[in-house]
C-alpha cells in the first residue's frame, strides 16, 4: 500500500489554457436524488462544478429542480424519468448512485447505454442495487464509490477482512471489467488496476451525511477535465477532498459537505502550476 502525498495535486491539477472552453473541461451527467433525497445530488453537483467541470447536467426527480437551481444555477437539469440515452451518449462522464433511492431500472439502463470510453463512477444506492440484483459491470471505464459497508454487500468481503488489501484486491479483479476502486474509510484507500494507495488526511470531522455525495462529485469534475491520466485524476480528488476538511478542520468541529465545496477553487488555485 502506497501513501499518497500532495505531489499528486501538483501532478494533476494543471493552470488553463486560455484558449479554452467550457467543451474544454468535459460534461458530467449525474444520475440521482429521488424526492427523498434530492440533497445527494445537489452535493454531488455542487463538487463537480466546483471542481472545474464545463457542463453539469443533473438527471434527477423533478421535486428536486428548484432545490437544485437556487443552489447552483449553473447546473441544467433533466427529469430521471424521461429516455436518458442522448443524455448519456453526450457525456464524458456519468456519474450514478447518489440518492438513488430503489430506481434499478435507471441502473439498468445507464449499464445498457454507456460506452466502452465513457467514465462511469458508480456511488452509493446504485452499488447497493448491483448487489441485490446481482448486475453485470459495463465495459466503460469504470470507478466504484463504496464505504465499507456498500463494499461488504459488493464484493462479499467483510468490513474486517478489508484491512488485508489483498482481499480487496482480489474481489476487484474478479468483477468482468476491472474498476478502480475508491474503498471510503478513515484514510480512504484507492486500488487501481496495478497498484493500492492510501490517503493520509481527512478525519472524524467528515463523518456527516454527504460527504461521499461531494467526493463523488469532485471525482466526476477531475476525470471531466484532467483527462491525461484517468487513475491520477481520480487520486487527486480523493487526496484533495480529504486535505480540503483537514484544512476547514482546523477552525471547525465538522466539515460539512458544501462547505468543502466552496472552499475548492480556491484549494485547487493554490496547487494549479
Ligand atoms: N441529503 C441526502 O440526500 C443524503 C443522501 N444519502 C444517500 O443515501 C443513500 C444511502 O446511503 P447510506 O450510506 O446512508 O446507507 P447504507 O445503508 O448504504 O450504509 C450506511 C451504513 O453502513 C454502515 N457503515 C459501516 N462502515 C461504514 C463506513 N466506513 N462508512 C459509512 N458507513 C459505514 C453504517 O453503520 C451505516 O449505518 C445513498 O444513495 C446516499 O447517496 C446520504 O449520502 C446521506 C445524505
Ligand atoms: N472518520 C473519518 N475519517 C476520515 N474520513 C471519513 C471519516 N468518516 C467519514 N469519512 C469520509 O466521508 C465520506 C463518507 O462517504 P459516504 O459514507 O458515502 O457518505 P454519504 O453517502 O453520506 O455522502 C468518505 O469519503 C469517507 O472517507
Ligand atoms: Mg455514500
Amino acid at each position: 500500500m502506497k501513501t499518497l502525498t500532495e505531489d499528486i495535486l501538483y501532478r494533476v491539477i494543471k493552470k488553463r489554457a486560455k484558449d479554452s472552453h467550457k467543451g474544454t473541461y468535459g460534461r458530467v451527467l449525474i444520475i440521482g436524488g429521488t424526492a427523498q433525497f434530492g440533497g445527494a445530488v445537489i452535493m454531488n453537483a455542487l463538487a463537480a462544478v466546483n471542481s472545474g467541470a464545463g457542463l453539469v447536467t443533473v438527471a434527477t426527480d423533478p421535486s428536486n429542480f428548484t432545490a437544485l437551481h437556487s443552489h447552483l444555477p449553473e447546473a441544467m437539469v433533466v427529469d430521471f424519468n424521461e429516455d436518458l440515452t442522448e443524455y448519456i451518449k453526450k457525456s464524458d462522464v456519468v456519474l450514478i448512485g447518489s440518492g438513488l433511492g430503489d430506481r434499478i431500472d435507471l441502473v439498468q439502463h445507464t449499464f445498457y447505454a454507456i460506452l466502452p470510453r465513457q467514465i462511469l463512477i458508480v456511488d452509493g444506492s446504485a452499488l447497493t442495487l448491483v448487489a441485490e440484483h446481482k448486475l453485470k459491470w459495463p465495459k466503460s471505464r469504470l470507478v466504484l464509490t463504496p464505504h465499507q459497508m456498500e463494499w461488504q454487500r459488493l464484493s462479499g468481503v467483510t468490513i474486517n477482512e478489508q484491512a488485508f488489501e489483498a482481499f480487496n484486491m482480489l474481489a476487484q479483479q474478479r468483477m468482468n471489467v476491472e474498476p478502480i476502486l475508491v474503498l471510503k474509510q478513515h484514510h480512504t484507500q484507492i486500488y487501481t488496476n496495478d497498484c493500492a494507495f492510501e490517503i493520509p488526511v481527512g478525519g472524524p470531522y467528515q463523518a456527516t451525511g454527504g460527504m461521499g455525495d461531494t467526493l463523488a462529485g469532485m471525482i466526476a469534475g477531475f476525470t471531466a477535465q484532467f483527462m491525461l491520466s484517468f487513475s491520477e485524476a481520480i487520486l487527486a480528488a480523493v487526496y484533495a477532498h480529504s486535505a480540503i476538511a483537514d484544512e476547514l478542520a482546523e477552525t471547525r468541529y465538522i466539515t460539512l459537505p458544501t462547505e468543502i465545496s466552496a472552499s475548492i477553487p480556491e484549494f485547487m488555485h493554490r496547487y494549479s502550476r
